[in-house]
């Protein structure tokens, strides 16, 4: 048993603390994701369940069989394993029936991305000829409750509300869903929808399947910190208009072209990704037993925002290269610090945590996000920027004092 608990602590949320004390090179957490992503650079040769690279060798063994390879056009065929175990594991870990619908939901996605990045026969229809409902599928989310009311955007509860309203305004938007399919996402984030799309099935499965305890649920997810408001709210502090005003108008709900003037680029961006996201997967030649709407789209990309763990391939020395992601709902309690005393290390596809120094009981257990090596300032702009928290570690608040 590891002699560690989740305890919250004031300033910085839930952090896993000691509950007696551990030995300097003391393994604290060994820990297994619920779901990875090999980025699409790195497929052809890093094997999709223990991570190993064989660059510049390519995986010895194909994750789709060769007869069902149509046209070897999109990268997700050529993805692959480094061996006949590893495939099996992959396919023996999920529910069964699982891991065939995650492959041939990244397929749809691919395809649908190639399609975009080579404007393969997609003629944009005009406004008035987009069907929401059959867009959707009939999944478009229920309206929420009308307000009248302007919302505060330092009103986490009121700008929740005012969010989800938009997302409702731009997935009936006929204008904005006329022109989604010229949108073509980065790869990166084509990956962010190839691990939405691997942790919705596997919610899918977990209601449907007989419940497996080896097999990590959807749930275990939803524990991770949610990241969406305070996203919105950083975001919207570095917009033009946020200088004139912290208030967003009633009227702005009016409409999805009027809502969208008081909404940071990089949440249409998101926004954007979703429709991309919903568009590969309502072809019609598409059977994926599944329910997905913005909603769930947005529980797991929201998360993944400041949670996830880089896959680092570590037989590169200083010069890592990042193979993927991958979400670990049991390490996500390990708080940040500039002075860590809990070192990470990737153990094929898990991840361990080692104590790097003897720790007594009741101190907080803090990894370190990225390098500590820069100054105080440095080191704040950076984590602010990609984790959306301004650092209160012991290192952070001497170096500032
Ligand atoms: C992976 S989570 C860690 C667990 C988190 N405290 C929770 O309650 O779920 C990362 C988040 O924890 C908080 N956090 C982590 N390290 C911090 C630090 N050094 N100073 C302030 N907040 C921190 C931030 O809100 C950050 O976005």
């Amino acid at each position: 048993m590891c002699p560690i608990q989740v305890t919250t602590i004031r300033g910085r949320g839930r952090a896993y603390c000691a509950t007696a004390s551990i030995a300097k090179g003391e393994t604290v957490l060994t820990s297994s994701p619920i779901a990875a992503i090999v980025s699409q650079e790195w497929l052809p040769e890093t094997c999709l369940w223990c991570f190993y690279c064989s660059y510049p060798r390519r995986n010895k063994v194909r994750a789709i069989a060769h007869q069902d390879i149509k046209r070897r056009k999109t990268p997700f065929e050529g993805a692959g394993f480094c061996s006949d175990s590893c495939k099996e594991l992959a396919v023996t870990s999920n529910y069964a029936g699982e891991w065939e619908i995650v492959q041939k939901a990244y397929l749809a996605l691919d395809h649908e991305y190639r399609a975009r990045e080579q404007h393969e026969g997609i003629a944009t229809p005009a406004a008035s000829e987009v069907d929401v409902e059959d867009y959707f599928g009939g999944h478009v989310d229920a309206d929420i409750s009308e307000t009248e009311e302007a919302t505060d955007i330092n009103d986490s509860v009121k700008l929740k509300e005012y969010i989800d309203r938009v997302w409702n305004l731009a997935t009936r938007d006929s204008a904005l869903l006329a022109n989604t399919e010229s949108f073509v996402p980065e790869s990166e984030r084509v990956d962010m929808c190839k691990l939405i799309a691997t942790c919705l099935i596997r919610n899918y499965y977990s209601e449907n399947s007989i419940s497996d305890p080896s097999i990590q649920n959807f749930d275990s997810l939803m524990h991770m910190q949610y990241n969406e408001v305070t996203r919105f709210q950083d975001l919207y502090r570095k917009m033009e208009v946020a200088g004139s005003t912290m208030t967003i108008p009633a009227t702005a709900l009016q409409s999805f072209e009027e809502a969208s003037k008081y909404v940071p680029e990089d949440i249409m961006q998101d926004i954007q990704l979703y429709l991309f996201f919903s568009a590969a997967f309502e072809k019609k030649d598409i059977d994926i037993p599944w329910a997905f709407n913005h909603t769930l789209f947005r529980h797991v990309l929201y998360r993944e925002m400041s949670n996830s763990f880089g896959i680092w391939d570590p037989s590169e020395g200083s010069d890592q290269e990042l193979l993927g992601w991958a979400l670990h709902p049991k390490a996500v309690y390990f708080n940040h610090s500039c002075e860590p005393n809990i070192r990470k290390v990737r153990q094929g596809r898990n991840m361990v945590f080692i104590a790097e120094q003897n720790i007594e009981q009741g101190d907080e257990l803090c990894i370190a996000y990225g390098s500590v090596a820069e100054p105080v300032d440095e080191r704040r702009n950076r984590l602010f920027d990609n984790y959306s928290f301004w650092c209160q570690c012991s290192r952070c608040t001497r170096e500032s004092a």
